[in-house]
Parts: C-alpha cells; structure tokens; sequence
C-alpha cells in the first residue's frame, strides 16, 4: 500500500539506488546551498508529522537510533517529540560518541534541550509508537549482535514501528534483509525514493510509505538518471486512448488465445474473458477439441475453435492481430506442436505458463514477444533455481530480457517489466497477495494480448496490463484479500479501465 498525507509529497514515480540518493543529496548541499543540518531537520519534521498525523492519539514514544546520519533523523524526532510534550524514551545503539557532523548537532541538540540518552539494553513496553532510526541507505553489511537483538525485539513488540527513510535491515538497492530487517508499520522515506522500498521484501517490510523529497529543487533531481522506473494504474490510465466514436470491433483487435489441454480449459476461459474486459473486438479461443464445444457455452462472446492439430491453426492466425499461447497449454505433444506452429510465426505474441516452459526445453531469441513468467518459470527459463531469482529479480528480468529477447515481465509481488530499450525497467507497485490464486496470471495474459491487440506496442502493452491487473486486483480485495479469486480480477476490470470504479 502506498499513501500520501498532508505533509509529504505524493509518490514519486522515479526510483534510486543509494549511491544516487547520496549524489542528490550532496548536490543539493553543495551546488545548492541547503546545508545538511537544514536536511536532517526538514527530514526529523516530517517524520515527527508523519508520525502525528498516523498516531494522534500517540503520547509515549520509544526512538532508536543508530550511529549514522540516520541516527540523526531519530534525534531530530526525539527533540521536535519533547517540545511537543510527548514523553521520548531515546535508546542509543552503538556508541552515541561516534555519531559525526549533522548526527551529532542533532544529538547535542536534543540533549541541550533536555533529552536523555540510554543505552539499548530490553525495549519499554510502555510505548505507543516505535521510531526506527537505526540505519537508513547507508547499511551494507549484515546486522547482527545488539543492532540484530533490537531489530528482533521492535518486530516482536505491538505496538507499531514508524521506519525512519529505510526499514532497518532492508537493503537499500536490492530490497534483500541483511540478517534481519525492521517489519515497519509504516516507512517515511527522504529526497529519493530507494528501489529496495519496491523489490525483493521491500514490500513485505515497509508498510505504508510516505515520501518527502525535503523540498529540494527539481532541477537535482534532473541531473540524475533514475535506476528503476515505479509505475501504477494512475499514471498508466492515460495510456488507454478512449475509443473512436465510429469505432467497429474489426478496431479493437482480433486476439487469438491458445492453449487449454484437456483438464485445463478453465485457463483459458479466463484468459478470453479477461481479453474482452480489456477491450478486445473479438477472442478466439483455439483449445483440444475435447471441451471446445462445452467452452462456448460458458462465455458465448467467446468464439472457440477446436484444434485438434497445428494446421487447423493456419486459418485463426490469418484472421488474428496477436495471439496468446500458453493457458493450460500442457505439454504434452498436443501443446508441444502447437508451440513449434506458432513460435516464428512473427505476429505479436505473448508467451506464457506451459509455453514459457517448452520455450525453456528449447531456448530461441525472440525479437517482439512478450514473456509473463511467474518465478517458477522465470527459473526455468533461466536454468537457476527460485530462490536465485526471487534473490535478485531485477537482475533476473534484466537477464531473461537480454537472453530471450522482446518484453520480459517477472511476475510476484512488484512485477517487473524490463523491455531491453534505453529507458529503466519498471516495477509495478500496486497488486497484493490476494491475487497469489489459480488462474491469476491468465487473466493478466488475456488482458496484454488484448491491449497489444489495440495498437499498444509491446513494452506498453505489458506495462498498462500489469497495472490495470494490479488495480483491479486491489479493487477486488476490497472485500477481502483471503478468498479472492480470478474470476474477482475480471469483474473489477470494466470499472478500473474506465475509471468509474467509485460508481
Ligand atoms: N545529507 C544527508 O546525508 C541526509 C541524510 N539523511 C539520513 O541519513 C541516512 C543516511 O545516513 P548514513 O549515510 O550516515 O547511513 P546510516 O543509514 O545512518 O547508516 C550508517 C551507520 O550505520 C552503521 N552501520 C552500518 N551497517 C551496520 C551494521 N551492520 N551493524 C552496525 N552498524 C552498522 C555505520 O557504522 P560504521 O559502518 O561506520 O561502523 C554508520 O554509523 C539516510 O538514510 C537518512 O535517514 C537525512 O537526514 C537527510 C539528509
Ligand atoms: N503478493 C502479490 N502481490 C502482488 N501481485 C501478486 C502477488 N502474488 C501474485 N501476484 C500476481 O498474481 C499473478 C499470478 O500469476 P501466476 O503465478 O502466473 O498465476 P496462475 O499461473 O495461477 O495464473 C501475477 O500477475 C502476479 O504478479
Ligand atoms: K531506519
């Protein structure tokens, strides 16, 4: 979930490893004049507001503070917290004489006006929100002993944890937990946000995130090439163009969706029904003619095609503008020569689930194809485990993409979308675990089929679906993440596409 409050500014769209948070911050310090002093109070007073505006009812802090600048954040906090007649209980970690420059000021500060200072020994329970001033970007080794123990016992408390710029433990450019990472409750995070916020378990430790960019000037930020792109159904709305008044269903493009072996024509199904909820003209279903004629009548927009072998595809790829391939596709020989039909055929195509797995068995360079795999395909394709890509998916997309060509998207939790062009890769930041259900991703694959089949090129296509995917999933987990199934996802598609979804 992501938020904005009054005091902080809306979520930025551009995402920074720390090393170039670290040039912004000292561009703005020494080309522009803010002194680090000025930042570190600006950063100290938004948290503190953040923190009031979240916890209004909150009387009795607990801040713990590390010996770096972010420490320092926590002594600002501390200080702006007593002025306002807050009870502080200040728990140094490390020793409080190696605190430098600006953590040091702010700790002076805050002692001048009266704070203590303790050291961490066992965390007060008598506390109505934690503050984790601990580390920030600047962590780049693993925590353990007394910084560890205190990690563990603030994830143990409840009463809840408000992380101050980063969740201490999480890594600011790969969103790995170094040994252990702060469960946030919330993260209040300064001048860029840091790409570890939106991968690996950076959405598992950050909790809700605001953002303050400390009013910087824009033009610092435009002297630095993001690393990662963060995209959402907000900003991907307007890629959508409304349709033409005069607009007939040969327009709106003809998909053709392949796949469902006997047992698993339900995949299918939902990919063709997603494909007409996002607004294709026209969904042919090519399937084992099995169940063909029992899949039309669940779906009667839905034209069916029984295939019972690869020629009897040669007429429904004439008549298509992009074709799907891998719902319930199986593979067994019926799926395997379908794959081998359709492979370089060189229409728009979108690649996904048993057919990612027979392009693994067989790898080919694609030039304009789309690949959806989930983590467990992406291993596949890339002849590592899931532990390895799920380690470090921004590689893992970055490699898939220049190993197989066209658009990759890695799917979980922050799907990644990396197209090999110039531009960042983008990581999608709405969606949640509710969707982690059967057929979730078919419906994705209908939905990109469909948007490709509009005219987007594939790097769009991929991008709108996957957010369009995501809100609509949010959109459905309204009632609840537990128990939402695909089917939700495509019942929430028309509202969320046509931004009525208040309606
Ligand atoms: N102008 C600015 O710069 C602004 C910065 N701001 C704030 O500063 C933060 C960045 O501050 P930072 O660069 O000082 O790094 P930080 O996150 O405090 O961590 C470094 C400290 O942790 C220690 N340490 C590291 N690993 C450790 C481990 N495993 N176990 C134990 N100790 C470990 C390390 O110790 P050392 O490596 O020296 O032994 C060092 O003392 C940033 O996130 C934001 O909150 C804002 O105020 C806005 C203006
Ligand atoms: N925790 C999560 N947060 C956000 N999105 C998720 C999460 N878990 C799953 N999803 C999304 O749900 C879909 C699941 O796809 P997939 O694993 O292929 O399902 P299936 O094979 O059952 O259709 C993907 O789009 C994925 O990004
Ligand atoms: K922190």
């Amino acid at each position: 979930m992501t938020r904005s409050m009054p005091d902080t500014d809306r979520l930025p769209h551009a995402l920074y490893r720390a090393e170039q948070v670290r040039n912004l911050d000292r561009t703005a310090i020494e080309d522009f004049d803010i002194p680090g002093i000025e930042l570190m109070n600006r950063a100290g007073a938004v948290a503190f507001r953040c923190l009031r505006d979240r916890w209004p009812a909150a009387r009795r802090l607990t801040i713990l503070t590390g010996t770096g600048n972010n420490g320092g954040d926590g002594y600002v906090i501390a200080r702006l917290a007593r002025a306002a007649g807050l009870t502080v209980r200040l728990l140094q970690l490390g020793d409080a004489e190696r605190l430098r420059g600006d953590a040091a000021v702010s700790c002076m500060a805050y002692r001048n006006a009266g704070g203590t200072v303790e050291p961490c020994s066992a965390l007060p329970r008598e506390t109505d929100v934690y503050v984790d001033a601990i580390f920030g970007r600047g962590l780049e080794r693993a925590v353990e002993a007394q910084w560890a123990d205190a990690v563990m016992a603030l994830n143990g408390q409840r009463a809840p944890i408000l992380a101050v710029d980063m969740p201490s433990g999480l890594h600011s450019d790969t969103g790995r937990v170094l040994g252990v990472a702060v469960k946030a409750s919330a993260t209040v995070s300064f001048i860029g946000l840091k790409q570890g916020l939106f991968i690996g378990a950076g959405p598992e430790h950050r909790g809700d995130l605001y953002f303050s960019a400390l009013e910087i000037p824009a033009t610092v930020y435009s002297r630095e090439i993001l690393s990662l792109r963060r995209v959402d159904w907000d900003q991907q709305r307007a890629s959508l163009a409304p349709r033409s008044r005069v607009a007939h269903k040969g327009d709106c493009g003809h998909v053709l969706l392949i796949g469902g072996a006997p047992g698993m024509s339900g995949a299918l199904r939902l990919a063709g029904e997603a494909a007409l909820r996002t607004g294709a003209g026209l969904v042919t279903l090519a399937t084992h003619p099995q169940h063909a004629a029992w899949l039309n009548l669940t779906r009667p927009e839905l034209m069916v095609a029984a295939v019972e072998c690869p020629e009897a595809l040669g007429p429904l790829v004439e008549r298509a503008d992009v074709i799907a391939i891998g719902p319930g596709l199986g593979r067994d020989d019926w799926g395997r020569q379908l794959w081998a039909q359709v492979r370089d055929l060189g229409l728009p195509l979108v690649v996904d689930a048993d057919a990612l797995s027979l392009l693994a068995e067989m790898p080919v360079y694609g030039p304009d194809w789309i690949l959806t795999p989930h983590p467990g395909e992406a291993a596949r394709l890339l002849q590592v485990g899931v532990r390895e890509i799920e380690q470090d998916r921004l590689e893992a997309v970055r490699v898939l993409q220049e190993r197989y060509g066209g658009t990759a998207v890695l799917k979980g939790a922050g799907t990644l979308i990396n197209d090999g062009s110039q531009r960042p890769p983008a990581v999608c930041s709405d969606g949640n675990p509710g969707m982690a259900t059967a057929g979730s991703g078919d419906v994705l694959t209908g939905m990109v089929a469909a948007l490709r089949g509009q005219g987007m090129d594939a790097d769009a296509a991929a991008t709108a679906g996957v957010c369009l995917h995501a809100a609509a999933g949010d959109f459905a987990a309204r009632q609840g993440e537990r128990g939402l199934i695909a089917s939700d996802i495509i019942a929430a598609l028309r509202p969320i596409a046509n931004g009525i979804e208040g309606m």
